[in-house]
């Protein structure tokens, strides 16, 4: 195996698990960051997201010399041969990928990058930009790869280190296969192509997952009409190969750093290419509707009637992260429907098994444990879909709150279980 001399540009999800692991592989790896706090703290190995198995490898990556971190790209890029450009693309106005921070690393690091040496960005961006990269670098003697990153927080480490594909795409065959070599140990299957068919490959997959999840809360929704079962519906349609049962989990609609971002920039793209990809539009507005759904759910299941008013109704949310297993909070489905829980009225306490007690959320305060969330509340609304509020002492929540009501979000919960403890409850796409 050849080893490389990598610089990884941007310590979060994907920076830092793509430093630790590809130093785990063999590689000598330099991780940069503009957060000098950051820098101290990873240099002295503190991890500060909870992400499986990523502190011990940054551990491992230190003691072995393999990896280090530095404050500013260029301190990272001076003897590089590969630089990963894993820096945020938020959402910009009117829903364009913002570049700016990927743009501000070519122009610092411009003037010292090693001849032949190659940029790959990792960041999630839009179909062009590594020919804008270029144009940008002017640069003749350093290649832009595209190598787009699929793994999911929570899983992070897992999902890099077994990957289900690599994808690579630059215009340089050569560049290109000079960046696969670096994830031959992995054994995935491997798409070599153009820089911008990688760059498409990324957002049309996540389009995908997204509108793969508001087709099955859309269907989960007239099986609640029709008076069918998601559960059973979504098993029957998952043994289907071409179909899968991953990813037909209905809940109160999709959120995260990415999946949202992501389908607006793919819209954005598509306008600018005179393209009015409807599918996609239908994606959002069909998520942006699940959420306000998941009120309504709520006041049906409080008051009794529809369209109820929640004005001073205490409700206790459990989950407010925006998926299982981790605890980033941006983009949380969770946070949303808190928001217009409040709007409506509600008074709001929750609890999250990867969050501290304490902090204000602004519509919700957080409490340290989930029996202090029930507390004298009209409603439990179940968010997130921890598998910990499966075995909540149920009989012992039904005892603290002022109303046995229970809203479970995510389907995760069993309902006789629940029931036989004294609650009434609520789930998705069941009668
Ligand atoms: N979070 C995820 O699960 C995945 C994210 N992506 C994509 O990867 C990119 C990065 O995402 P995350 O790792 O989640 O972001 P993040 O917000 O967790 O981390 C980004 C890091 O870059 C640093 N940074 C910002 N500007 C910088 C600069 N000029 N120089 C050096 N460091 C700088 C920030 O301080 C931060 O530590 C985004 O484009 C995202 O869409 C792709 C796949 C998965
Ligand atoms: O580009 C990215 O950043 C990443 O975005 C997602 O990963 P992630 O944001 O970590 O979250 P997911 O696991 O995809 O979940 C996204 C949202 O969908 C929801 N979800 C997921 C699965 C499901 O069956 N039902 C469901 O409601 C989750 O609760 C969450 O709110 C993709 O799954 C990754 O492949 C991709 O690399």
């Amino acid at each position: 195996m050849f080893v490389r001399r990598i610089a990884v540009v941007g310590t979060g999800y994907v920076g830092l698990t793509t430093g630790a692991c590809l130093a785990s592989l063999g590689h000598r790896v330099v991780c940069a960051d503009v957060d000098a706090g950051k820098i101290e703290r990873l240099s002295r190995g503190e991890v500060d997201i909870l992400e499986p198995r990523l502190a011990e490898l940054v551990a491992e990556g230190i003691a072995s010399g393999r990896l280090s971190f530095v404050l500013g790209a260029s301190a990272a890029v001076a003897d590089a041969e590969v630089v990963f450009l894993c820096v945020p693309t938020p959402m910009g106005v009117g829903g364009i990928a913002d570049l700016a921070a990927v743009e501000s690393v070519v122009d610092e690091t411009r003037d010292l990058l090693p001849s032949g040496c190659v940029i790959v960005n990792k960041s999630t961006v839009p179909v062009g930009t590594a020919v804008r990269t270029a144009e940008l670098l002017r640069r003749d003697d350093v290649a832009v790869v595209s190598n787009p990153e699929f793994l999911r927080e929570g899983s992070a480490v897992h999902d890099f280190l077994n990957p289900d594909r690599i994808v690579v795409g630059c215009d340089q065959q050569d560049a290109a296969e000079r960046v696969a070599a670096l994830y031959a140990r992995l054994g995935a299957p491997t798409v070599l192509t153009d820089a911008a068919s990688a760059e498409m490959v990324k957002y049309a997959a996540n389009c995908f997952l997204a509108m793969k999840l508001s087709y099955v809360n859309a269907v989960a929704e007239l099986c609640e009409r029709l008076g069918a079962n998601i559960t059973d519906v979504t098993e029957g349609m998952g043994y289907d190969k071409r179909i899968g049962q991953a990813f037909l989990n209905p809940g109160p609609g999709w959120g995260g750093s990415c999946l949202p971002k992501d389908t607006h920039a793919m819209l954005q793209v598509a306008d600018a290419a005179d393209f009015e990809f409807r599918l996609l539009r239908a994606t959002i507005d069909t998520n942006e509707r699940q959420r306000q759904r998941m009120v309504e759910k709520v006041r049906l299941a409080v008051t009794g009637k529809r369209g109820g008013s929640l004005s001073h109704v205490r409700l206790g949310l459990l989950g407010l992260t925006f998926k299982a297993g981790t605890d980033d909070l941006r983009d949380s489905p969770s946070l949303a429907v808190a928001a217009m829980l409040k709007q409506a009225g509600a008074d709001l306490v929750g609890y999250d098994p990867a969050l501290p007690g304490g902090r204000d959320l602004g519509a919700v305060s957080v409490v340290d444990d989930p029996y202090q969330a029930a507390k004298d509340v009209d409603a439990l609304i179940v968010l997130t879909e921890w598998p910990d509020f499966r075995s909540l002492d149920w009989a012992r929540l039904a005892e603290t709150v002022r109303q046995p009501v229970v809203v479970d979000t995510r389907n995760i919960l069993d309902p006789d279980v629940i029931r036989r403890a004294g609650f009434t409850c609520t789930s998705l796409g069941r009668r």
